[in-house]
């Protein structure tokens, strides 16, 4: 639990948002969760509430705490009453575009010490703060999906994030109880650069036909001692983020032949089989 609480915006409330907002309520900080999208919003709020009672049910916390943890998460629509947040969380899709214009609408509206966070998987910190007031406050804070489980953040320290906001940042994810490493600002930082051939060339041997995509993950689980196989992680991650997580690498990287995209997955999202969360991917989910 935080010594001090804070009142943390998230800002998306898909995949990482619900879990990022789960886990700083967990902590005790105030959280305002935004999202464009109504429905996304009920279930994250149906996704907090499932959580925290099988906590309940598993002994971990009480209904009272459950109750309390509940009421720490606010849902909001309107970017505005972000204000008086500390801290701010940015996880809404991996696109470049849409996180600078989030920056910008932040940098105006919130004050200048208030820490802003990106919860990018790859896209550039020095970027996405490029030409924005106090550039100084703006650094990358990289959670790993499940968000309340994996205990990593990368925070990630763009060209002009000052020394003592990356100490802050690096504090508070201690005092969220996750193991933060620091990162220098470089195109899928650590954990994204070495995972992208994980994926690749996964998604080649597919495009080869030298195996299929039960194949491979069980080789990758059974024989390679991975939790879980390539394609059961593109499905959970989401493929669209996969795919422009990839993408973003490609081209930071001035097209590298080694981080190419991959044309299976290209298609696949053109499809809208996004993976768990469409309830189709290289897997079939219950909708
Ligand atoms: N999925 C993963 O495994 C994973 C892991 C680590 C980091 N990330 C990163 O986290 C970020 C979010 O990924 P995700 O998988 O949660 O995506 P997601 O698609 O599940 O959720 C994104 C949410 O952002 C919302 N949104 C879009 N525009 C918005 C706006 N202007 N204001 C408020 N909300 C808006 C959408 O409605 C959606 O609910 C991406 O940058 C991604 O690269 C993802």
């Amino acid at each position: 639990m935080a010594t001090h609480t804070e009142t943390v915006g998230v800002i998306g409330a898909g995949t990482m948002g619900a879990g990022i907002a789960l886990v700083c309520a967990r902590n005790g900080h105030q959280v305002k969760l935004l999202d464009t999208n109504q429905a996304v919003l009920d279930k994250a709020l149906a996704y907090l509430q499932a959580t925290l009672s099988r906590d309940v049910e598993k002994g971990k916390i009480t209904e009272e705490k459950k109750t309390e943890t509940l009421a720490l998460v606010d849902r909001i629509s309107d970017m505005e009453l972000l204000a008086d947040c500390d801290i701010v969380i940015e996880a809404v899709p991996e696109r470049l575009d849409l996180k600078k214009n989030i920056f910008s609408g932040l940098a105006r509206i919130c004050r200048s010490d208030a820490l802003l966070l990106s919860n990018t998987s790859s896209i550039s910190i020095t970027e996405i703060a490029g030409g924005l007031p106090h550039p100084e406050r703006i650094l990358g804070f990289h959670f790993f999906n499940p968000a309340p489980v994996m205990p990593l953040v990368e925070v990630i320290r763009g060209t002009k994030s000052s020394e003592e906001n990356v100490q802050r940042a690096y504090r508070f994810a201690e005092e969220l109880g996750k193991v933060p490493v620091l990162v220098t600002d470089s195109p899928g930082f650590i954990v994204n650069r070495i995972a992208r051939p994980y994926y690749n060339e996964a998604l080649r041997i597919l495009g080869d036909n030298l195996a299929d995509v039960e194949k491979i993950d069980r080789i990758m689980k059974k024989a390679g001692g991975f939790k879980m196989g390539p394609f059961e992680l593109q499905d959970m991650i989401g493929i669209d983020i996969n795919f422009a997580t990839t993408q973003s690498v490609y081209t930071d990287f001035f097209h590298e032949g080694r981080f190419k995209p991959s044309r299976i997955q290209q298609r696949m999202v053109q499809a809208g089989s996004l993976g768990r969360k469409t309830g189709e991917g290289f897997y079939d989910y219950d909708k």
